[in-house]
């Protein structure tokens, strides 16, 4: 491997390269304008200031220029030992991981790192065949000013140690040995998926992280045992933007203070490393620096790509980062081989060294001579004075090589200030850095499970208050439930002293009922005993009327045929004095006289009887009914002065009881009314009577002064007087008139007799005209029979009534006097009656609206009292879920701090052991994995290379890499994927 002195001498300069993008859609949509110029290859004009950099790469730039270009060199300055570092640097969204990875991976948009890893392996394929190559690759994440071994996650607070002999290197950093392409892409990929990532406004996939992917490539020439060693560093920086433009808040905003942080402390050691006049280079500022110590300043060949919006809308950000990357352009870094020589090589030079050491020992030998000699006095001649010529060319070639440096790897870096090179004081620094480490992972943890806490903590809080705040509702709820119930209890129990006393009252009223029922069934049994009473006076009527009919009857429907011997029991019938002496007379002369025929005789005499016989009875009756006419007169007198007194007891009930008053008045006014009726057709039907009987009289008595008469001025043996009744009818009864002479039926022509002039002839017409007379008589006299038995009906009916009329009165009075007191408790008990009828109905019905609003309520209380369960048992639910989850919480809590305690004893032990990762995942990827150089661009060797099969596999695959990959987005681009 040669050396390049000439390009370690000239060319100590980082190179910084600027490359702008194309407008994106926001700066388009924005308005940005294009803001940049370019002015040939190295130039941009920007708002009126140029900036010049090695290399500007304008819009349309394509990745493999930027390669070529800028980082070819670096990867041929690896491969012959140098450190080399590449950063992108830019605000969000400038292209720097476009740049770094690309969005394909074989095509020709892809980045930079894929286009190192291919020139790698194809110089280790083209490199010779007694050259050994180890390749490491590690990948790091430093966010949050925290080191994150991507590769394994879990460490995610790296410690950075510095030795004498290492240098600067992270801790328990995983390197794993690759041997193909293919290999380094899968663990990039796998690094990738273990980046915190978050978007921006300006990116939406954003990284805010600084990413560190790190190759490193020894080398062994195998004959002459010489190795070579260098790292290359590909930087990809989070965005440069201002905070405030991203619009980050909270978490984010956090990030972007430390990674403004980060990127500060990179532009303030630029400007240490700049100003000409900075003794300190604040390195350890941050984590980003620390690590990239040696790639500013050190021993690295570096190139800064600066990436770049052409639009007016950033342009603020593209000039704060041509600024800095003019900044960085006078950075002076001092890049060396790291070599270590063969033994040969060693031999040799200490061969030389040996040989200059001789030669020097000869010069020393001689300059003592000479002293000597000038010391005693002698002159030495100038030609014999001891030259430095030898020892000078001695020297410089004892100085030439470069001393190796005493270790094995990567080459340590030279110390910027001697101060801090003290083996001791980097011993004491990097246990401080192990003790912070520890601590800050500790107190990580710690925060983690604080937050955690506190997340869980707060989710308990708020599901406590809520529970809180339930439990109160819960609780009002209760109360409310629980006044509602007493209430309702309260109200029950009124509703049951409300119905014990309706009941009460229930009671009386029934009681009352029952008087007034009983009171009523006397009524009842009175109205019974009214229609017997009915009854009994229609059987009396019917019977008096029959009694009266009968003494009609025996004269008026007697058969004509009735015997002599009847007739002459008929003698004895008791007539009245004076009627009984005529009739008796006329019977008497009758009887002496001789010219009537005995047939005749007794058919006159049998007339006169009956004659005799009816007016008797006629008397008799008319008697009776004056008599009973009479009493009736006297009987009205007596219930009228009886009403009279009734309607002052009536008078002075109103003003006790109005409505029994009413009643009664009503009552008695009826009454009143219908006796008055009655007692006028009384009246009416005795004046008739009376003026019936009158006529009667009169006509009886005419007939006794004619037949006296008769008698006196006629014998009896020639003529007989003939009675000649003319009946005439007249509208208020029967009147009975003599008019004609009757003869009757049996009248024969009178017979001669002496004293009285009769003849035969004479005698039969005669009796033909009493015959006819008779006749006419018996007519009269059944005319005169039904008439009277009407007026015997209703003087039956009338007498009837009368008797009411005398009971009614009977009971009235005996009401109106005896018991004042009991009607007026009459009417007061009707009152009361109908008052608590009243409130009966009432109680009645309150008592059914209150017995409807008790099962109301009791259904209301049975509802709410299982509301009340239910509750109580949500309540326990989750009074117990929160015990359970409290439980939960600190199981996990004590797991937690167990996990941690664990953690931190494994990483003790694993430190104790060598300061391996204790979660080292493949053991495969520690394995060394020697290259050989192929020595060809084509051979099996190179297959291998790509593919990343072993030799001794057989399975050489000529083919190139095969990673065929569609143009992603940087988050979904070829080293993203799975
Ligand atoms: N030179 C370019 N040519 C074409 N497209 C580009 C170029 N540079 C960047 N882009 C596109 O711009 C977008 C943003 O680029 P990129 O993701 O590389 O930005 P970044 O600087 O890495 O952002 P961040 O800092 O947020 O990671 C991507 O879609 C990318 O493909």
């Amino acid at each position: 491997m040669s050396h390049t002195p000439s390009r370690e001498s000239s060319n100590n300069s980082i190179k910084v390269v600027a490359r702008f993008r194309p407008p994106n859609t926001t700066e388009i949509e924005f308005g940005g304008e294009p803001a940049v110029q370019f002015i040939g290859n190295d130039s941009c004009v920007i708002e009126s200031s140029i900036f010049t950099f090695d290399r500007v790469f304008s819009l349309n730039s394509k990745q493999t220029d930027v390669f070529d270009y800028s980082i070819r060199s670096t990867v041929d300055d690896i491969l012959h030992g140098y450190n080399g570092t590449v950063f992108a640097y830019g605000q969000t969204g400038s292209g720097k991981s476009y740049s770094m990875m690309g969005t394909e991976i074989d095509g020709p948009r892809r980045g930079i790192i894929p286009r190192i890893v291919e020139q790698i392996f194809a110089s280790i394929l083209q490199s010779p065949a007694e050259i050994e190559y180890t390749v490491r690759v590690s990948y790091m994440e430093i966010y949050m000013e925290r080191i994150k071994d991507l590769l394994q996650p879990i460490n995610d607070n790296l410690p950075i140690h510095e030795d004498k002999t290492k240098g600067v290197y992270v801790k328990g950093l995983s390197e794993i040995y690759v041997s193909s392409v293919d290999e380094v892409y899968d663990v990039m990929r796998q690094g990738t998926a273990s980046r915190s990532v978050a978007s921006t406004n300006m990116n939406q996939e954003s990284s805010r992280s600084h990413s560190i992917f790190a190759l490193a490539i020894t080398q062994k020439n195998m004959e002459t045992g010489s190795s070579k060693s260098g790292q290359l560093f590909l930087v990809d920086l989070a965005g440069s933007e201002k905070v405030g433009k991203t619009g980050a808040t909270g978490q984010l905003l956090e990030e972007a203070k430390k990674i403004n942080k980060s990127l500060s402390a990179l532009g303030n050691v630029i400007n240490a490393l700049t100003d000409g006049k900075s003794t300190h280079i604040p390195y350890r500022d941050s984590k980003l620096t620390r690590i990239l110590q040696e790639s500013l300043g050190g021993n690295s060949r570096t190139t800064l790509i600066v990436n770049c919006s052409p639009s007016s809308y950033n342009v603020q950000e593209t000039l704060s980062t041509l600024k800095f990357g003019t900044r960085a352009k006078n950075i002076k870094n001092r890049p060396k081989i790291n070599a270590e020589l063969s033994a040969s090589e060693l031999k040799s030079q200490l061969q030389k060294a040996q040989s200059q050491i001789s030669l020097m020992a000869e010069y020393v030998a001689a300059l003592e001579r000479e002293t000597q000699s000038w010391r005693s006095g002698e002159h030495v001649s100038e030609e014999m004075w001891a030259t430095k010529s030898s020892a000078d060319a001695a020297k410089k070639s004892y100085s030439a090589p470069t001393t190796p440096r005493p270790r094995s790897q990567i080459s340590p870096p030279a110390r910027p200030n001697s101060d801090d090179s003290s083996e001791d004081f980097l011993q004491w620094e990097n246990e401080l850095q192990d003790r912070l480490t520890d601590r800050e992972t500790a107190i990580r943890a710690l925060e983690r499970m604080i937050k955690e806490s506190n997340a869980e903590n707060v989710a308990l809080t708020q599901r406590e208050a809520e529970l809180i705040e339930a439990n109160e509702k819960f609780e009002d709820d209760i109360l409310k439930l629980k006044q509602d119930l007493g209430k309702l209890q309260y109200e029950s129990k009124e509703a049951q002293i409300t119905m014990d006393s309706l009941k009460e009252l229930n009671a009386e009223t029934t009681a009352d009922l029952d008087i007034t029922r009983k009171q009523l069934y006397e009524l009842s049994l009175q109205n019974q005993e009214k229609t017997e009473r009915a009854e009994r006076r229609d059987r009396r009527k019917k019977e008096k009327i029959r009694k009266m009919a009968n003494g009609f009857e025996f004269f008026s429907y007697r058969d004509a045929s009735v015997a002599d011997d009847d007739l002459d029991s008929s003698k004895d019938l008791s007539l009245s004095d004076n009627k009984k002496d005529w009739i008796g007379e006329a019977l008497a002369a009758l009887d002496n006289d001789q010219d009537i025929k005995s047939g005749q005789k007794s058919s006159l005499k049998m007339y006169l009887l009956e004659s005799r016989e009816f007016i008797y009875r006629a008397e008799q009756v008319l008697d009776a009914r004056i008599e009973e006419i009479e009493d009736q007169i006297s009987r009205r007198e007596d219930i009228e002065a009886k009403l009279k007194t009734l309607e002052e007891l009536t008078k002075q009930f109103v003003d006790d009881d109005a409505v029994s008053a009413a009643r009664l008045e009503e009552y008695i006014t009826s009454k009143q009314i219908i006796l008055e009726n009655m007692l006028l057709d009384a009246k009416r039907d005795l004046g008739m009577s009376i003026s019936d009987n009158r006529r009667l009289r009169k006509i009886i008595a005419n007939e006794e002064r004619r037949l006296s008469a008769t008698d006196r001025s006629s014998s009896v043996s020639s003529n007989s007087e003939f009675l000649a009744i003319s009946v005439s009818s007249s509208s208020t009864g029967v009147s009975i008139t003599p008019s004609t002479s009757i003869q009757t039926p049996s009248a024969t022509p009178a017979s001669p007799s002496s004293s009285v002039p009769s003849s035969p002839t004479k005698s039969a017409a005669k009796f033909h005209s009493m015959k006819q007379q008779l006749e006419d008589f018996e007519m009269v006299k059944r005319s005169l029979m039904r008439d009277l038995q009407n007026r015997c009906e209703r003087v039956v009916e009338l007498e009837i009534q009368l008797d009411e009329m005398q009971d009614i009165n009977k009971s009235m009075t005996k009401n109106s006097t005896a018991s004042k007191g009991q009607l007026k408790r009459m009417a007061f008990l009707e009152r009361n009656l109908d008052q608590l009828t009243q409130v009966q109905r009432a109680l009645v019905d309150q008592n059914a609206q209150l017995k409807r609003e008790v099962a109301m309520n009791e259904r209301k209380l049975r509802l709410r009292n299982e509301k009340v369960l239910a509750l109580e048992q949500s309540l326990h639910a989750t009074q117990e879920r929160l015990a359970n989850e409290t439980e939960t919480f600190d199981r996990k809590m004590s797991q937690l701090i167990e996990r941690y305690d664990d953690a931190k004893m494994f990483r003790r032990q694993a430190e104790g052991l060598g300061g391996s990762s204790p979660t080292s995942g493949n053991a495969n990827q520690r394995i060394v994995k020697p290259l050989r150089g192929g020595g060809l661009g084509s051979s099996p060797l190179t297959a291998y290379l790509r593919g990343g099969n072993t030799p001794e596999s057989g399975r050489l695959d000529s083919s190139p890499i095969a990673l065929s990959s569609p143009s992603v987005s940087k988050r979904s681009s070829w080293f993203s994927r799975n």
